[in-house]
């Protein structure tokens, strides 16, 4: 065998490597003491190996072989001709660079290849906290592909929308809950999985990418669309498509954002828009501030060619429960206006944190009658340093996703609040304040408010809402007890016919459901009805004591004209401007199928209340009598005993 004196010889499985010269001391001498140390390790471990490869040459190798003569360690030549001596270095060498180089060509062909066809498609991102991340799942949702889809995500999620998807596909539409949500549940992309479809002719495809956040297993999800298309305008197509869907199933709710403990916006919950005809005010009350703010949003420009702030702000004060909060919503919706709360109570908020959050808030760049504006609904103000607050549950999981409908606001006094008025004001128009918003401000006692609070700019207009008037009284039971619709009636007794035959419940006679109520004579039916409804043979067993007030019962057949009639008999009976329409709502409530007994107990009801609130009103006098009495006995007492101190401390002066 022909050996090459320059290459290691590989025998009986061991690699002859050539020694270190004898001149690597002198060499290692130059080094640094540690690199000396680790240069005279490696020589005795390579002395090792010569040794050993000595003795296996001696013993097993009959074709004895030649080592490389050594290198002089001082010729950085010589080292490189000696490395290159092992034939399989080179062997490796070759395959690195060979390899190397197929490598960067792959990556070179593939980045090409991902580049050329990335030229074809345009590529979307969602973020799940973005409003068009909404309005892109509302439109997946509603495409066939995702019915036929093997692998689905189902989901009653809302989506900003009015309530949870509640139908089941192939539930009937006659079940309770179909009627109290109207909403089928909906088929979206499973999470990290690709789907494709096909939008007017492009193909496309839709991947819901969820990435870990990093705190409490968190993760935060962006849908990625890809459309092979060049062009932008499809995407704007899309997009525009999939906010007019959003847009047309969010016509009958209203949004409502509430600041988090992050301090940023979350949209919690849509309420069903009120309609505005359904709060009873004064009259022209409600059309004074609607037609103000549909004209302040269209005067944008006009405010700015003044260098006004464009901004606005009304107060609305007076008795609780007659309809403030409930003309904000109402106002909301017919504008098409989201609603956002802060809870000045909420941990952590001060002054700064409150200018930010007023100064995150969308301006308003879209326009109507598609754009949706923005209605900030602030707390209460009260009372300098004391701010009354809106306090709403905190989240913990993910508002949007799993956000119930959110319970009645609560009002609260903010014992914590760390918001000063003038962090307040400075947040309503300081120098970060967001131009066009409306600011609606309520409270209950309007003389104690700070004046700084209450001044144009900052509270534009001023509307009192009063105690209850005999003309809302007649409009509200007006609006309470509908008129008897035919068709209605119609389909109610076709199903209880229905019930009827398959026995599963004995229906009433329609005559006797109904209170018996069908004269022409109104007076007399009137009190034909309010017998009938007090007839103790009317109450059954299985009624409650407190009967009247199951939405399951029937009202009397009643016309518009009797309906009036008794409304006004209503408005007799209750005394102008002494009861809140809060709580004129709350006795119809209790005569929820009883008109006749409404009008009837009416007057008891007025005294009963008059009776409640002087009782209320004597224990209050009672209560803020004691504590004065207590608090002139205390200060009594603490001047006698200084009395007492002072002719103490006279006394030894005097014997002194
Ligand atoms: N003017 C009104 N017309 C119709 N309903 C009313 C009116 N005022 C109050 N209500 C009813 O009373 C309830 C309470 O009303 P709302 O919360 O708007 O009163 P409020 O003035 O904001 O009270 P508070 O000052 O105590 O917050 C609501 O359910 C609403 O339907």
């Amino acid at each position: 065998m022909r050996v090459n004196k320059r290459r290691p010889v590989y025998q009986g499985g061991v690699f002859h490597r050539p020694c270190l010269p004898a001149g690597g001391h002198r060499f290692a001498s130059c080094f640094p003491p540690i690199m000396a140390t680790y240069f005279t390790i490696a020589q005795q471990v390579l002395s090792a190996f010569n040794a050993n490869g000595a003795s296996l040459n001696a013993t097993g190798s009959a074709n004895a072989t030649t080592t490389p003569s050594p290198p002089n360690l001082s010729d950085f030549s010589s080292i490189v001709a000696f490395l290159f001596s092992f034939g399989a270095l080179t062997d490796w060498l070759k395959l690195i660079v060979f390899g190397g180089a197929l490598e960067m060509l792959r990556r070179f062909a593939f980045s090409t290849y991902g580049k050329l066809i990335s030229s074809f498609w345009i590529t979307a991102s969602f973020h799940e906290d973005d409003s068009s991340y909404e309005w892109m799942m509302v439109w997946l949702s509603k495409r066939s592909s995702f019915q036929s889809a093997r692998e689905v995500e189902v989901s009653t999620r809302s989506f900003g929308l009015n309530s949870n998807a509640l139908i089941v596909p192939g539930e009937s539409s006659e079940d309770d809950l179909s009627v109290l949500s109207g909403r089928r549940i909906a088929y979206l992309p499973s999470p990290a999985l690709s789907y494709s479809l096909w939008y007017h002719r492009r193909f496309m495809t839709v991947t819901r990418v969820q990435t870990q956040t990093g705190y409490y297993g968190q993760k935060e999800e962006t849908l990625q669309v890809n459309i092979l298309t060049r062009s932008h305008r499809v995407l704007n197509e899309l997009l525009l498509e999939a906010k007019k869907e959003y847009m047309s199933a969010s016509e009958h709710s209203i949004s409502i954002y509430v600041s988090d403990t992050n301090n940023s916006w979350r949209n919690v919950a849509s309420r069903p828009k009120r309609n505005l005809s359904s709060i009873i005010l004064d009259p022209g009350v409600a059309e004074l501030l609607v037609d103000d703010a549909r004209d302040f949003l269209e005067s944008k420009s006009w405010y700015a060619a003044r260098g006004i702030p464009f901004r606005r702000g009304y107060l609305l004060y007076g008795a609780p429960g007659s309809g403030k909060t409930s003309i904000i919503s109402s106002i909301a919706g017919e504008l098409a206006l989201d609603v956002y709360i802060v809870s000045l109570s909420r941990v952590g908020l001060d002054d700064a944190a409150l200018s930010e959050l007023i100064s995150d808030l969308p301006g308003t760049k879209m326009h109507l009658p598609h754009g949706r504006h923005r209605l900030r609904l602030l707390p209460k103000p009260q009372p300098r340093r004391t701010i009354q607050t809106h306090r709403r549950p905190e989240r913990t999981s993910h508002p949007r996703r799993r956000a119930p409908p959110p319970p009645p606001t609560i009002i609260t006094g903010a014992p914590t609040s760390r918001i000063t008025l003038s962090g307040l004001l400075n947040a309503l128009d300081g120098v970060a304040a967001q131009e066009g918003r409306i600011l609606y401000a309520t409270t209950n006692k309007y003389t104690s408010l700070d004046p700084a609070l209450c001044r144009p700019g900052r509270m534009d207009i001023h509307v009192e809402f009063k105690l209850a008037s005999k003309y809302q009284a007649r409009r509200l039971f007006n609006q309470f007890y509908l008129p008897f619709d035919e068709k209605e009636a119609e389909k109610n007794k076709e199903k209880r016919e229905k019930e009827k035959q398959s026995g599963k419940e004995e229906a009433p006679a329609d005559d006797a459901d109904d209170s018996g109520y069908n004269s022409a004579d109104e007076n007399a039916e009137l009190e034909v009805a309010s017998k009938l409804a007090l007839a103790p043979e009317n109450a059954s067993d299985s009624k409650p004591a407190y009967f009247g007030t199951s939405h399951r019962e029937h009202a009397p057949k009643l016309r518009p004209k009797q309906i009036a009639v008794l409304a006004e008999r209503f408005a007799e009976a209750i005394p102008d401007r002494e009861m809140s329409m809060a709580a004129l709502q709350g006795y119809l409530m209790t005569h929820k199928i009883r008109p006749y007994e409404a009008v009837r107990a009416a007057k008891e009801w007025v005294a009963s209340e008059r009776e409640a609130k002087a009782k209320r009103e004597r224990a209050q006098a009672a209560k803020v009598l004691a504590e004065a009495e207590a608090a002139a006995a205390a200060a009594a007492k603490e001047k006698e005993e200084k009395e007492k101190e002072s002719q103490d401390s006279e006394t030894p002066k005097t014997e002194a």
